[in-house]
């Protein structure tokens, strides 16, 4: 064996700090080190099948894909081997040492210090190849890049502690070996029953076998008989294309670890075999937590794409929609060709039909658990509401369906848990309401608070408070639910339609005659700052409110998008002023006075701030108020 290059590299400090929590908050979960090893080199075997698709050569005459466990209680190692894929040193440096996922970063940014809370954390995160670490005090990976030549092997070795080292060496079959140097108090896993029992609970689902050394046996006067040959260890069969009843809850739990890269159960899940046009499987699943790189552009797990069993790619956006990108699992085509590319997915009427009936599944699976698991259903909110919701612009064929989902904080409650279906809205509805009514804010309190809201509390008319940034979006794509328009409280003539009775019309058509003269020099005073001034019906307790015109951007969307350093051409407000009360009644009785101008800008601006917006010229604001409190104290 010639080595050469031999050189001690440090691991990235996240690592470092990875492998000591590891080490010392999973001692009471070890066993779960074998499942990530074997699922990598699950993945390292998937990885060959595809390359070697296009370029066979790649099998080197062994296409026989599996993964073997060994074990030597004298040494105290168990020992890993695939043949899969492999590693080229590059590679090893890229992917072992250093942390390159995404999400690493609010991974540690979410550490607590509180070694329970961070051990869940961990869970979260997925701990893949570093958990060798919590059994072994010494890890040896050596591996070998597919279709690289012999010399080409690299051999990896590190105590865990802050350095590992990197040699060349001949290794003459494709594929990596991991060998743990099991700790002292570690040595039960080098045992062929405890190693046999976890890889049938955790790896069972594994779709290549898993090989061990056959167990001894017995003979009848209770000898051990030494047996020969290997045995496969788990099904080794894909676990969905297997019956519905063939499988246990256990086995799919175990199946979504691996998928999702998970440590957490998943919170529910759909399995169809589905034919007709297009014949294909699906096992998809919901999380039961939204992963750390939910956000993240590059995010790196997805739906995993089969065709007849052989995996083809891990792909997030092509096979379910956008807004749907925290759901996990398999689907597999019978009709695609093996060969298909990502160039292929993109313009395939098969993915597309696959797209839309696995859509319809995970929707389904919501509207089930939403009607009948309704803890599970606000726990899939918590997590993934925010980005469901996106789904209402995203996905106009099921734009219906998804908005009958959708849960809303609202006046009923007044509190910003987001509780409240349309279809509870609507069933809510005053006598003589025909729209939904909802609020767009910066915040949740600002919704909650917001004035445009007092004349709706006082006739106990709900209104939906939306304080999520996707909210803009929602609510600029769904006009209407069940026939019934959705309104902006702070946008347009406020309609109350019969809400409001003849006599309430009839106050409010004279408070605007009896007012015009007040409305009418507040606007000449404040010019262009605004578009109109007028008497509200909003109002019953503050001065004065903004509202925009029935098409126009709200402000809190103007606000959005200037803060995402987009060029807003925005329109200018109304203002509505409230005549009942004091401070519009005085000006009223004194169009003339010394402080009329001041009076009216101030109006305006606490109508701006009350709405969360900003103050173009706080100081001239806070100088006109001074001003006024002087003059009302002198
Ligand atoms: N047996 C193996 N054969 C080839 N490459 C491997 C093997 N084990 C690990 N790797 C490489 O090392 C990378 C890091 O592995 P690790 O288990 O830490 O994370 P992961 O599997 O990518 O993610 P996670 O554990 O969250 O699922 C893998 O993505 C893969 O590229």
């Amino acid at each position: 064996m010639t080595t050469a290059n031999k050189e001690t590299l440090g691991f990235q400090a996240e690592v470092k700090q990875l492998l000591q929590l590891m080490i010392h908050s999973l001692y009471s979960n070890k066993e779960i080190f074998l499942r990530e090893l074997v699922s990598n080199a699950s993945d390292a075997c998937d990885k060959l099948r595809f390359e070697a698709m296009s370029d066979p050569a790649l099998f080197e005459s062994d296409s026989e894909l599996k993964i073997r466990v060994d074990f030597d209680k004298d040494a105290r190692t168990v020992t890993i081997t695939d043949n899969g894929i492999g590693m080229s040193r590059q590679e090893v440096i890229e992917n072992i040492g250093t942390i390159a996922r995404s999400g690493t970063r609010a991974f540690f940014d979410n550490l607590t210090g509180d070694s329970k809370k961070d051990a869940n954390l961990i869970g979260q995160f997925g701990v893949g190849f570093y958990s060798a670490f919590i059994v072994a005090d010494r890890v040896t990976l050596t591996t070998r890049r597919a279709g690289l030549s012999a010399e080409h092997g690299v051999k990896w070795e590190s105590g865990g502690e802050g350095e590992f080292t990197l040699e060349n060496v001949d290794k003459a079959t494709r594929g990596t070996q991991v060998v743990l140097h099991l700790r002292e108090e570690d040595a039960e896993f080098a045992n062929d029953w405890r190693l046999k029992s976890i890889l049938r609970k955790y790896s069972d689902h594994i779709t290549l076998p898993i090989v061990m050394v056959k167990s001894p046996g017995y003979d009848k006067d209770g000898n051990i008989t030494p047996a020969e040959g290997d045995e496969t260890v788990n099904q080794a069969s894909a676990l969905w294309t297997r019956s519905k009843n063939d499988i246990s809850e256990e086995q799919y739990k175990e199946f979504y670890k691996h998928v999702a890269h998970d440590y957490d159960e998943p919170l529910a899940w759909s399995h169809a075999r589905v034919e007709g046009r297009q014949e294909y499987t699906e096992l998809l699943y919901i999380p039961k937590r939204a992963p750390f790189d939910m956000w993240d552009r590059e995010r790196r797990h997805g739906v995993k794409l089969y065709v007849r069993r052989v995996f083809i790619m891990e792909d997030a956006d092509k096979l379910l929609p956008h807004y749907l990108r925290f759901v996990r699992g398999v689907i597999d085509s019978s009709d695609l060709p093996l060969n298909v590319s990502r160039e292929i997915l993109q313009h395939s009427k098969d993915i597309d039909g696959i797209r839309a009936g696995c859509t319809k599944k995970v929707l389904d699976l919501l509207g089930q658990m939403a009607e009948n698991e309704a803890d599970k259903f606000a726990t899939f909110w918590q997590e993934f509401g925010q980005v469901f919701k996106e789904g209402v612009g995203e996905d106009h064929a099921n734009k219906e369906k998804i908005a009958k989902l959708c849960r809303f904080a609202s006046t009923q409650a007044d509190t910003d848990a987001q509780v409240v279906s349309l279809d509870e809205y609507i069933g809510r509805m005053k006598e003589g309401q025909d729209k939904i009514y909802f609020i767009t804010a910066d915040s949740f309190a600002a919704a909650k608070n917001s004035p445009h809201l007092e004349v709706f509390r006082k006739k106990g008319v709900e209104v939906l408070l939306l304080a999520d940034r996707v909210d803009e979006w929602l609510t600029s794509n769904l006009f209407e639910y069940a026939g019934k328009q959705l309104v902006s409280v702070a946008k347009g003539d406020l309609d109350l339609g019969k809400l409001e009775d003849e006599a309430e019309k009839e106050e409010q058509k004279k408070a605007a005659d009896d007012y015009k003269a007040l409305t009418d020099k507040i606007k000449e005073v404040l010019g262009e700052r605004v578009k109109e001034v007028r008497i509200t019906h909003r109002l019953t307790e503050s001065a004065s409110c903004i509202v925009v015109e029935e098409h126009a951007m709200s402000g809190h969307l103007e606000r959005l998008l200037k803060q995402a350093g987009q060029k807003v051409d925005a329109s200018k407000p109304i203002l509505e002023i409230n005549p009942s009360h004091m401070i519009v009644q005085k000006l009223h009785s004194n169009l003339d006075g010394e402080h009329f101008g001041d009076w009216s800008h101030i109006l305006l601006d606490q109508a701006q701030l009350a709405e969360g917006g900003q103050l173009e010229d706080p100081a001239t604001f806070v100088k006109r108020l001074n001003g006024l409190m002087m003059a009302l104290s002198a």
